[in-house]
């Protein structure tokens, strides 16, 4: 299967998933975030602000956003920008994603840690995106621990990578971890 096909097979599916379910998976996947070592240890976390469809980021940025600087990024035009989110302090942006408007960051070097949306993961920390290469051009550019977050369908065995794809260090589904280097 293609990428594209895959994205439509991965669209169909997250129909299938109530809110309630989002819900309570996506706090499954951040009470594991909770638990490693690699959040515990980062004072500056690049979060994303979910969209309807994938794993809900917004309570834990409630929780987090005082303990930890959270970063999300934002749309200028073909490239993802970072800001610190401050909060409230949210704007909707293009495709609809609340995006910040507080400081922007141009050190991504200071970033300990990016948890990453998908459409799809697979088993090697492969990454799936809605298509449009923005975190493929932002994660090579930063050096830090990287984490992909998805529910249990989206994390496949194998999905195409292309060139330009760029790896997650860990992959997090609510029923599995994966440590995706040897
Ligand atoms: N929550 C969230 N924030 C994010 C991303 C993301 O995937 N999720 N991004 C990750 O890159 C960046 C924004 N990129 C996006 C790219 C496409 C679409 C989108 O809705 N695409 C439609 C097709 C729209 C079109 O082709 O014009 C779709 O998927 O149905 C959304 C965000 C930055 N922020
Ligand atoms: N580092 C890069 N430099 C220039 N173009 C790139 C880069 N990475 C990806 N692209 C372009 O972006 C397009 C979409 O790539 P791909 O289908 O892999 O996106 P994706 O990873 O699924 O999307 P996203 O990262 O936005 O969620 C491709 O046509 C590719 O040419």
């Amino acid at each position: 299967m293609n990428k594209s096909e895959l994205r439509k097979k991965i669209r169909i599916l997250k129909h299938s998933v109530s809110l309630e379910q989002k819900k309570t998976e996506s706090n499954k996947v951040f009470s594991i975030i909770e638990s490693i070592p690699q959040f515990c240890r980062a004072t500056n976390v690049l979060l994303y602000h979910s969209l309807p469809d994938e794993v809900i980021t917004h309570e834990f940025i409630q929780k987090w956003h005082l303990k930890k600087n959270i970063f999300l990024p934002y749309v200028d035009n073909d490239y993802l920008q970072v800001r610190k989110y401050i909060s409230g302090e949210l704007k909707t942006g293009k495709f609809g994603i609340e995006e910040p408007t507080g400081p922007e960051i141009n050190n991504l070097s200071n970033i300990d840690l990016v948890i990453v949306p998908g459409m799809a993961f697979d088993m090697k920390g492969n990454r799936l995106g809605r298509g449009k290469g923005y975190y493929d051009k932002l994660l090579r550019k930063m050096r830090c621990y990287k984490i992909g977050v998805c529910y249990n369908f989206q994390l496949l065995e194998n999905i195409p990578v292309e060139e330009h794809d760029f790896p997650m260090d860990m992959v997090i589904s609510p029923m599995n971890i994966i440590m995706c280097h040897d």
